[in-house]
């Protein structure tokens, strides 16, 4: 089994006021390219070089799958990766998968197992436990998978059994109004459908979180599959193509990872830059650098990096931030440095993340003496004239304690203060070192 090597962190954190921020900060992988790209080089035929590879819990439990289903793969450095791929074939026909909260690792997985048959369990931590996965779920029965709930229908635990999939008389349809992976675990799996027919996929409604679905497109291009696609309407796999080991593939910087270093460039002066994702990334939570510029951050972007800083008050936004719901969290923070009310709107999906991060946000955000409406799909914040000493619950949720380390720093207008970060492990999901690397910008002591 891999083994995960776990950060011993005390169970909070103290943050001294920051009173500026500079440097460089060096990002993990991305966890979205990671976790696509291990399931990727697995189906596929050949070995595949992974160089940067995330390391952190979510790219633990889809690398301990892997080991389970038979999937043979080793780590030569620090940096590399090899994963010698079965070409569609699993070696283990049965076996119980512990999925932990990974999104990435549970959705694809369910997808990619119920298609090429045996007998698998999947579940995880109790959170995971609440997350919907029933679109997905629904959508692949109704093509001839067998997946049953073992818990409350909807929901993880599942049992998977070996299913008759026809895939080619009608598209597969599916919702994607509450999650764009259960969409994106459908694209990965249809060339392993696509065997004498073309497999379409439908999408019924609204679609969010778009990018994500041109990170899968992107990954499965370079592992030899093209999609065609009708807008985000409809998405066509002709037959007879198999997933083929591009040889080397590289993670980029996570780039919901660089929003918490932008945004404190943005608030604490700055300059700082983040390496590993650049103005070409295919992440789409880049864009993030975009929103603060329209709060007034300078921003200058290079083929493998973006810098932030800034010189006095952030602008306040009203924005939709459906395309970056991760990184929005780092927005609702940098409101609290704004000269009014933030808007974030469109970001309905919040409610079933990590918690439900909506009242998650309003809660916490309220202790540092900001005003909070929380609507069903928004949140609107407007700063304090000083941010209060507060202690912060994480809620087992990893963007909740990395975004809240901001309100240490002391913005132009209104002055960091002592935080408690209670729980702050929770990092572990996608960036186990990020305390480390926020101590590394905070100039004077951070702890
Ligand atoms: O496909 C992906 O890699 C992800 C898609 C997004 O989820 P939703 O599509 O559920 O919004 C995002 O929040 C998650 O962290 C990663
Ligand atoms: C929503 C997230 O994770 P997951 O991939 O588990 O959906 C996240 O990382 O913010």
């Amino acid at each position: 089994m891999p083994q995960n090597n776990p950060k011993i962190y005390p169970h909070y954190l103290d943050l001294k006021p920051v009173m500026h921020v500079a440097g460089t900060v060096r990002l993990p992988g991305s966890k979205s390219i990671s976790n696509r790209t291990l399931l990727l080089a697995a189906l596929a035929g050949g070995t595949t070089t992974i160089v940067d590879l995330l390391a952190s819990d979510d790219t633990m439990v889809m690398l301990g799958a892997l080991h389970s289903l038979g999937i043979k793969w080793e780590q030569l450095d620090e940096r590399t990766h090899i994963v010698h791929g079965v070409d569609g074939v699993l070696p283990v026909h049965q076996a119980d998968l512990f999925m932990g909260n990974a999104g990435t690792a549970i959705r694809p997985l369910t997808a990619a197992l119920a298609v090429i048959g045996g007998d698998y369990t999947l579940h995880g931590v109790s959170r995971m436990h609440e997350r919907p996965i029933g679109d997905l779920v629904e959508s692949l029965n109704a093509v001839g998978a067998q997946i049953e709930y073992t818990g409350e229908a909807g929901f993880p635990p599942l049992r998977i059994r070996r299913g008759h999939i026809h895939a080619h008389a009608a598209p597969i349809l599916v919702r994607g109004n509450v999650s764009s992976q259960f969409l994106t675990a459908l694209l990965m799996a249809a060339p392993l459908m696509a065997n004498e027919h073309p497999v379409s996929i439908e999408v019924e409604g609204e679609l969010i979180s778009k990018p994500y679905i041109e990170i899968t497109l992107n990954l499965m291009r370079r592992f030899g599959v093209t999609v065609e696609q009708d807008g985000w309407r409809s998405f066509t796999v002709q037959p007879g193509q198999r997933y083929v080991s591009p040889g080397t593939i590289h993670v980029e910087g996570d780039a919901s990872s660089a929003s918490y270093f932008l945004a404190a460039g943005a608030i604490g002066g700055g300059p700082v830059r983040v390496v590993g994702v650049g103005r070409d990334s295919i992440q789409g939570d880049v864009r993030f650098a975009d929103a603060l510029e329209q709060m007034g951050a300078t921003v200058t972007r290079g083929d493998d990096w973006i810098e932030a800083t800034s010189n006095g008050v952030l602008k306040a936004i009203d924005a939709d931030f459906n395309h970056i719901p991760d990184a929005a969290m780092t927005i609702a923070i940098a409101a609290l440095y704004a000269d009014g009310t933030s808007t974030l709107r469109n970001i309905a999906s919040w409610r079933v993340k990590e918690t439900d991060r909506l009242a998650a946000m309003a809660k916490e955000l309220r202790k540092l003496g900001a005003t909070v409406e929380e609507g069903l799909d928004y949140i609107a914040i407007t700063p304090p004239v000083q941010i209060a000493a507060a202690t912060i619950d994480t809620y087992d949720d990893h963007r909740m304690a990395m975004c809240f380390s901001l309100a240490s720093l002391d913005g132009a207008a209104r002055r960091g203060n002592a935080i408690r970060i209670n729980e702050p492990q929770c990092v572990a999901k996608t960036f186990p070192d990020y305390f480390e690397a926020f101590a590394g910008i905070a100039k004077g002591e951070l702890f």
